[in-house]
């Protein structure tokens, strides 16, 4: 077995590690100078197997990924439809089918293409407020001070609410009753929060009686966000007749694949099966894209020269007299470098995590054992940052992903994989960087960029299911295109 880390207290194991206020994969990625890349800690009533080597993480998730599934959790159950969620449903056959509509109907090239309008809009609404905001402080030479990490929260969550059901709900401009908006917003984020939640119910299932409170407290979150999905569906399917195809949402595919397929091993029919994969849409969409763009803004400011070349190659490739559009980003060698860079050193989930061991194996020529029950966990921050791999690690250096091959691929065939391994990887990959893609590129090309005060930001990591920064992105932002690029004077 491979060696178990020191300071467990009986029956909680290691719990207080996993709730500190210090990130878990840091506390982590420490403890592989003494342990070692592959060592054990204990979760309440489980071992978990915590990986820092690239080599093992891939033996793991190639050879062993058959026997490796989810982890049943509470909150899954709970808010999920009995998990019914595709991120969360075990690999029987259920998932299966879900996995293929996800990967070939939902997330392909083609389907993420559809939704090009959704995205283009929410940018030029979120940039013509940002220049309208400047313009109202006197247009300073020095620029508007603006919460960056706000502004992204709001813009991405509404991208992925409008392409999904059509909805706006986050920032100035709703596009419904504000008190639908603040109301259904304020829903949707106890739902983040409670996936982000360490229950004593997944870790040593015998106390889970003690979070009846909480347990409580999520059924009614879940019971409320029903009835705002089934008003989303019921709207979806009285207007379907009457909207042309460019106006379709996500949720109104999902409709019609359900309404029209047999899904096996599914527990729900037809319309609570829309409506878990809508939400569960929801929960993935937007949280992972906002983390990569606040720390990609953030390392830009802290590096000058970096922006620069940035906005060099856009001003290049784009000109000053037009906007960039997503038929332009494939062009942005740099920024798709500047991107791979930002991925490898802020993972947006550094820890990948809900895997658990069905059937005993052995890792890395025999030398560790395996054994059933045991949960896996890599640690994608340490990993990524690994002297023996990368040059300078620390750095941000986004040259590097100009001269190498071998290190390009994000699907984790390569040396990079914030978009996870093996069969439980993510989907969406086309979707997450179309969008991240598309909304930097409109940033650096749209406005200039400083620091407040000649300071750097603060590269703080919080603690949680993602690494979001722990402090608020203050930017000063000045814009460097012409006034009639910013739609101040049209409706968007
Ligand atoms: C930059 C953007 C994104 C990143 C970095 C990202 C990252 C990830 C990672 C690391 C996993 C695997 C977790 C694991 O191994 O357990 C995952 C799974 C998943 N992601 Fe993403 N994701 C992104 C965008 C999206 C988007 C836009 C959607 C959908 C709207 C999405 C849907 C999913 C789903 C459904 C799964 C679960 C797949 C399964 O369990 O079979 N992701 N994502």
């Amino acid at each position: 077995m491979a060696p178990m880390a020191p300071g467990a207290w009986p029956l909680f194991g290691h719990l207080s590690f996993f709730k500190s206020s210090k990130p878990t994969h840091v506390t982590f990625g420490d403890m592989v100078e003494v342990l070692g890349p592959v060592f054990m800690m204990k979760l309440g009533s489980y071992n978990v197997l915590i990986i820092s080597s690239q080599e093992v993480a891939k033996e793991c998730f190639t050879v062993h990924d058959k026997v490796i599934d989810r982890i049943d959790l509470t909150a899954s159950k709970i808010l999920g439809y009995d998990g019914s969620f595709l991120t969360f449903s075990s690999c029987g056959p259920y998932w299966k089918e879900m996995r293929k509509i996800a990967t070939w109907e939902l997330f392909s090239t083609t389907t993420t293409d559809k939704f090009k309008d959704s995205r283009e809009r929410e940018v030029d609404m979120t940039f013509r407020d940002l220049y309208m905001r400047w313009e109202q402080e006197g247009g300073a030479k020095t620029g508007v001070l603006v919460d960056m990490k706000r502004e992204f929260q709001d813009l991405l969550a509404n991208i992925s609410l409008m392409m999904i059901v059509g909805k706006r709900y986050f920032g100035a401009s709703p596009n419904c009753e504000a008190g639908e908006a603040r109301r259904c917003g304020k829903l949707i984020q106890e739902f983040f929060n409670y996936f982000g939640l360490y229950l004593l119910s997944d870790v040593m299932p015998s106390l889970g009686w003690s979070e009846w409170k909480v347990k409580r407290d999520m059924k009614r979150t879940a019971k409320e966000l029903d009835q705002v999905v089934e008003a989303w569906v019921e709207e979806h399917k009285k207007r379907r007749d009457d909207i042309p195809s460019c106006e379709k949402h996500y949720l109104d595919l999902l409709i019609e694949i359900f309404e029209n397929r047999e899904i096996p091993g599914t527990i729900h029919d037809a319309h609570t099966t829309t409506k878990a994969i809508c939400l569960n849409m929801v929960f993935a969409g937007s949280e992972p894209a906002i983390v990569v763009l606040v720390w990609v803004v953030s390392l830009l400011v802290n590096n000058p020269h970096e922006l620069r070349k940035a906005q060099e190659e856009l001003d290049q490739k784009i000109g000053r007299d037009k906007v960039v559009e997503e038929s332009d980003l494939n062009d942005l060698t740099y920024l798709h470098a500047i991107v791979k860079e930002t991925l490898r050193l802020y993972p947006p989930l550094p820890l990948t995590a809900y895997r658990y061991v069905m059937e005993d194996f052995d890792i890395t020529h025999g030398n560790f054992h395996v054994p059933a029950g045991t949960q896996v966990l890599v640690n994608e921050w340490k990993v990524q940052r690994d002297p023996n791999f990368w040059f300078e690690p620390e750095l941000f250096k986004p040259e590097r992903f100009l001269t190498s091959e071998k290190v390009d691929n994000v699907k984790g065939m390569g040396m990079l994989f914030p978009f996870g391994l093996g069969r439980r990887s993510c989907p969406a990959i086309p979707l997450g960087m179309r969008m991240v893609h598309y909304v930097l590129a409109r940033f650096l090309h749209t406005f200039d960029l400083a620091a407040p005060f000649s300071q750097d930001v603060d590269m703080t990591e919080s603690n949680g299911f993602v690494n979001l920064k722990a402090t608020p992105l203050l930017v000063l932002i000045n814009p460097r295109l012409p006034k009639s690029l910013y739609h101040v004077d049209c409706k968007v």
